[in-house]
């Protein structure tokens, strides 16, 4: 098709991506576009072309389509939080189990298995535990603060807007996480301007103002705040610490990570104890959890109990089991389970998430949980366990090659994997295959507004 950069063009929606664009097709040629969903009709302007594809911005919605709703949130459209929040929740969960669906066969060329309707998450807003706010040097201004003379657009904290790397929202109200949240990220917005220390560039890489991680736990209603910055300077961040807890009585931790690194990742070289304790304390179902600033944690709880029924109900054990739980983070998986297994193993990387796990099976007096750290590639060819399930619970990136094949070597008699990348889900899955009958599916929703979706795969042994 003779399209050119920049072109503008009237499209007519037909089908949702993976990654949450609008696809459209002419003449064979597709077109993918953002913030654009089936129905709509549109006209828009090329912003890249290839061979077979294009991709392309929204100009004028010609003709809305009816699956669209009102964003309840001022920066949606804008921001990289949630993409999806103008599309009915019920809609965004068919998209998601479509997409579970499409990847196992186009990616993994797996037909005919079962993948559930995705089960939705309990609550589409205040839902995370967990919010990461980026500072930036570069204050992305949306529509209606353009040419205001009152803004400092060298100052900003929020999320990032998709496709610039260093450009940021300053975001004053964050949806997804408790309303709380935000009132403790205004003041620490407000301490930092009047700091006279300098915020972060992303692109000097100068600055000191890095990172704010809040973390909340519904079950005490309780926070922890982590503010990372760029060199250690007590004197300024402690009276931060101080202003902080005095105003905000259920803050129980603050710390300050310390990183020189040019990475964008919120994780520091070592951490300072500012104010109350160094973890915070959550639930998942009856279980008891303490976590460090550093350690993952799912960031949806309600959503991880849902998880963890349906890895339950897969595993079907009947208190006989030996257990792998590979990828096990702070050990919620093997925990939740322990009452149901004879033993379970865990495997994994972080070191801070292993103490976590070894702490988090005392505090609920548990015995039957070990735990290994190291890379699962390295260890797993060590352990002289034989278990009669393996769980499986990799990053977004999937698993090692090696790390498949070693599974395969252990050869367990059913295998739960769960995913929060049906791209690499598929990827992994078409390597098992062989081995493994893919019984069925359960995607669970964990990030509403999101295109991301979690998944549960149940194998047996062929
Ligand atoms: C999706 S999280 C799962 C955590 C846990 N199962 C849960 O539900 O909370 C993936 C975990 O894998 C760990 N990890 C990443 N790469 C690893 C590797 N090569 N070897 C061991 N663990 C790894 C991460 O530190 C992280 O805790």
């Amino acid at each position: 098709m003779k399209i050119k950069r920049s072109q503008e063009i009237e499209l007519e929606i037909t089908g949702m991506a993976f990654g949450g664009q609008g696809i459209a097709k002419v003449d064979g040629y597709t077109f993918f576009v953002d913030q654009a969903v089936p129905s709509d009709y549109i006209s828009a302007r090329i912003t890249r072309k290839k061979k077979n594809f294009a991709q392309a911005r929204i100009i004028n919605l010609l003709k809305p389509s009816p699956l669209r709703i009102e964003p309840p949130c001022v920066y949606a459209g804008f921001c990289g939080g949630c993409k999806w929040q103008f599309l009915k929740y019920e809609d965004q969960l068919i998209y998601k189990q479509q997409h579970v669906l499409e990847s196992l066969e186009h990616i993994g060329l797996i037909h005919g298995v079962k993948v559930h309707p995705a089960a939705g998450s309990e609550d589409i807003f205040g839902y995370r535990n967990k919010m990461e706010f980026s500072c930036s040097d570069k204050r992305w201004l949306l529509p209606d603060e353009m040419g205001s003379n009152d803004i400092d657009t060298g100052f900003a904290l929020g999320l990032h807007v998709p496709g610039t790397f260093h450009k940021v929202l300053d975001i004053s109200k964050c949806m997804l996480q408790p309303d709380q949240g935000n009132e403790i990220l205004n003041s620490v917005r407000t301490y930092m301007i009047n700091s006279g220390m300098p915020v972060y560039g992303l692109k000097t890489h100068e600055g000191f103002w890095r990172f704010l991680m809040l973390r909340h736990s519904k079950a005490f209603n309780q926070w922890m705040v982590n503010i990372i910055t760029s060199s250690e300077d007590r004197k300024i961040i402690q009276p931060l610490a101080d202003l902080l807890i005095e105003k905000y009585p259920n803050i129980v931790s603050i710390v300050n990570n310390i990183t020189a690194r040019k990475a964008g990742i919120a994780v520091g070289e070592y951490e300072i104890l500012l104010a109350g304790t160094p973890i915070l304390k959550d639930k998942i179902g009856s279980y008891e959890f303490e976590i460090s600033a550093n350690s993952f944690f799912q960031t949806n709880t309600k959503g991880a109990e849902k998880l963890y029924d349906i890895v339950e109900k897969y595993a079907d054990l009947s208190g006989n089991e030996k257990v792998l739980d590979l990828y096990c983070g702070t050990g919620t998986i093997a925990i939740c389970l322990s009452g149901k297994a004879k033993e379970i193993t865990g495997i994994e990387l972080a070191e801070s998430s292993i103490a976590d796990a070894q702490k988090n099976c005392q505090i609920n007096k548990i015995d039957n949980c070990h735990f290994i750290q190291g890379d699962i590639k390295d260890c797993l060819g060590n352990i002289n366990i034989v278990p009669d399930i393996v769980i499986i619970d990799p990053p977004r990136v999937g698993m090692h090659k090696d790390v498949v094949n070693q599974v395969l070597k252990i050869s367990p008699e059913k295998i739960i994997y769960v995913s929060c990348n049906p791209a690499t889900l598929a990827r992994d899955l078409a390597l098992i295959k062989d081995h493994y009958n893919i019984m069925e599916v359960q995607p669970v929703d964990m990030f509403p507004h999101t295109y991301h979706i979690e998944s549960v795969a149940r194998l047996e042994k062929k």
